[in-house]
Order: C-alpha cells, then sequence, then structure tokens
C-alpha cells in the first residue's frame, strides 16, 4: 500500500489527511509553514541558538560537490552559523562488486549516514532525492528538497567516437548503464543496442568509457552529475519525452538534492527553510508518490518528466516498461497543485492511471523474476 510523505507535526506545517494514507516520511513546505503568526519569532531564536551544523554526505566527488553547494547556500543565509562537512564511504561505496540487487533496498548509499543522524554526530544529510528510499528509517525525515539541476538522461559517446545520438549508433553497439529504467526505455525505441552494467563513480564510468580496449561505445547518465562535476561538455545528447527519434523519461527525483534531518528537529528545520523550492518540494513528492504507489517496497523500471505548465498547473508524464522493452505503458495527468498534499495525491492517481492500463502486470512479472533492479550504481 502506499503511504504519503508525513509532514512535520507542527501546527505550522500541512498535514496529510490521515485517511487516505497512513504517513511515514516528512517533506518540509515552505508556504504551510510560513502561514503560522508566531514563524519569524520562532525561527529568529532557534538560528540564533544553532552554532553549528554538521553535514554529513558520501564520499565520492559529486557527492561532496553537492554538500559544497548546500554548504555554500547555507552560509549565504545564516553566516552566523558554523559548518563542517563530513564525508564518509556507505556501504554502496565499499563493495562495488556485489551485483546492485542483492543489497536488496536503496539505503545501501543511506544507511551509514541516517545511522549518525540519529546518533547526533550529524545534523543533517545531503543526498540526490533520486538516490533516497521513497521510505525513510523512522525519526528520519525529509527536511528540505532543493533546486533542481537539469533533470533529463543524457549521452556520453566514448572519446573520439564519430557518433553524437542513440540514432547514430550502429546495430550491436554497447550502450553502457546500470538502470534497467534506462536500458528498458531504451530497448522500445532502439531494440538493436546492447547494454552492458557499468559500476563506479563518475570518474570511473567515464574512464572505463574511454579506455582503448573499453567495451562500452557510449554511457547513459544523468546531465545533473555530469553538469555538477563540470563535464557538461561530454553531453552528446539529451533525452527526454521530446528526443527526435526517441526519448525517455528521468528517473523519480532526478537532478533535485535533498535534506535528510532527524524528525522534529525544528531548529534545523527552520534553517533549512530558506533552501526550501517550492516548485521542485511538489513535483519531487508527486514523483516520489508515484513512485511509492507502484513499487511495492522493491525498485522498478519506471521513468517520469514534470512540468510546471504555468503556476500551479503541473503535468507528470510517466512510463512503466518491461525489462526487455517489449511491452510499456504511459500515461500523464495535469492538476492544479498547490501544495504537498495535492502533489502527493497527484501521483497517487497517476499511478492508479498506469496501473488500470496494465502497469501492474508488468511489475509482477519484473518482481517474480527479479534481476538489476536498481537505479544508477552510485555517483
Ligand atoms: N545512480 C546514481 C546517481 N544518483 C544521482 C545521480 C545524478 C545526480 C542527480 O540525479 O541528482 C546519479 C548518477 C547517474 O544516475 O548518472
Amino acid at each position: 500500500m502506499a503511504t504519503h510523505e508525513q509532514l512535520p507535526s507542527t501546527s505550522s506545517r500541512t498535514v496529510i489527511d490521515p485517511t487516505v494514507c497512513e504517513p511515514t516520511v516528512s517533506v518540509q513546505d515552505k508556504s504551510s509553514k510560513d502561514a503560522a503568526p508566531s514563524t519569524a519569532l520562532r525561527r529568529q531564536e532557534a538560528i540564533l541558538t544553532t552554532k553549528k551544523i554538521n553535514i554529513g554526505t558520501r564520499r565520492s566527488a559529486l557527492a561532496v560537490i553537492q554538500a559544497e553547494n548546500v554548504e555554500k547556500a547555507l552560509k549565504k543565509a545564516h553566516p552566523e552559523i558554523e559548518y563542517e562537512i563530513h564525508a564518509m564511504a556507505t556501504m554502496g561505496d565499499k563493495n562495488q562488486t556485489t551485483p546492485l540487487h542483492q543489497f536488496g533496498a536503496k539505503s545501501l548509499w543511506t544507511h551509514e549516514l541516517e545511522a549518525q543522524l540519529l546518533d547526533g554526530q550529524l545534523d543533517i544529510v545531503v543526498h540526490c532525492l533520486k538516490d533516497m528510499p521513497t521510505q525513510l528509517p523512522p525519526n528520519c525525515i525529509i527536511g528540505c528538497i532543493m533546486d533542481r539541476e537539469d533533470p533529463r538522461d543524457a549521452v556520453v559517446m566514448k572519446k573520439g567516437s564519430e557518433y553524437k545520438t542513440l540514432a547514430d549508433l550502429p546495430d550491436g553497439s554497447v550502450v553502457g548503464t546500470s538502470s534497467v529504467r534506462r536500458s528498458a526505455q531504451i530497448k522500445v525505441k532502439y531494440p538493436t543496442l546492447k547494454f552492458k552494467d557499468v559500476r563506479g563513480n563518475l570518474g570511473t564510468r567515464l574512464s572505463k568509457l574511454d579506455a582503448e580496449d573499453g567495451e562500452y561505445s557510449c554511457l547513459v547518465l544523468a546531465a545533473a552529475g555530469l553538469l555538477r562535476m563540470d563535464w557538461g561538455n561530454r553531453i552528446t545528447q539529451y533525452l527526454d519525452s521530446k528526443t527526435p527519434g526517441g526519448g525517455m523519461l528521468h528517473a523519480v527525483g532526478q537532478g533535485a538534492l535533498a535534506i535528510e534531518v532527524r524528525e522534529g528537529d525544528e531548529k534545523i528545520l527552520d534553517v533549512l527553510s530558506d533552501l526550501v523550492d517550492e516548485s521542485v518540494t511538489r513535483a519531487g513528492t508527486a514523483e516520489r508518490s508515484l513512485l511509492r504507489t507502484l513499487e511495492g517496497g522493491c525498485s522498478v523500471p519506471i521513468g517520469v518528466e514534470t512540468r510546471w505548465i504555468e503556476k500551479g498547473k503541473l503535468l507528470m508524464k510517466a512510463i512503466v516498461v518491461s525489462l526487455d522493452g517489449q511491452e510499456y505503458v504511459e500515461a500523464e495527468r495535469l492538476d492544479e497543485i498547490l501544495n504537498v498534499k495535492d502533489a502527493d495525491e497527484f501521483g497517487w492517481k497517476l499511478a492508479q492511471e498506469l496501473v488500470e492500463k496494465g502497469a501492474a502486470k508488468i511489475l509482477e512479472a519484473i518482481n517474480l523474476n527479479r534481476e538489476v533492479i536498481e537505479e544508477g550504481g552510485g555517483a
């Protein structure tokens, strides 16, 4: 059963309708927060008593850049507070050989950091929203979803390649990706391409691609990671629903940064409220609600694309694909989304639409015959 992103319990924040579903995880909704009369005063007090914030992150180059971006934004909003970044290796970073599906849930990238957060050694943890499980552990919540880098997937050709797009590649060319969402969607449009797993952080993956005796013709990666690393010049094609010759939809949460905090840590929530991007929070919440409704605890090859058509009107497209690309179900929905609760319901409704169109059958077949149903492999 799907459960909603729970909102913090103070009256100043929106509360999910408990009759719809049991709340488990929280997202800070700035609009509802600002509505509280005593907010300004309480925030001022909280900020005055917060002296230092310990920021946790994975230790890959990309993760550290992301944490530094968060630190920069926090310093700008609250220069009086001291910040320290603690970068640590998670299980996913340490073990690059065990097939991802043997680890089970995505918490592979988040577990150790969450343990330190709950212990009090860390005050906030910076994550790619995409890497966060849709159900967080008890007492952990999303305190802030920040602005979003380009959410699209992108093609990176091997250095010196004469090709630019997936359509250019000769039959049998090998595309490097560990994401079944990517391979399944690409198979729909380009059935003659082959796929091979590629693991490691972004730098490692690019050197595997460029190696002289390398076996990959190209990689498909999140544009966001490449752009944050300043490797945007390696991108030869962006993939989205409108890509000529056949596009694809990105992962839930892709491109957005999220900050995880201890539930009830009002001081930290108040400090973070300056970093909240409301549009991204709502779009990200809708995407996660769709995933939570469909996945039933497991990762699945589903893609999404969200776009604000005009103020308050969100368009979401979604696709569920069989692993071989032979079957897929698509749906889209346009609705007025004024807060996180609307966004949560919106994602749930689009998931229902996909199920009605046959997504459940595709997902069932995948769950019965599970292989690497995991997004990515670390960055
Ligand atoms: N799977 C790992 C991962 N998690 C987040 C990103 C990219 C950055 C982002 O989405 O914010 C990546 C790399 C990739 O998929 O290419």
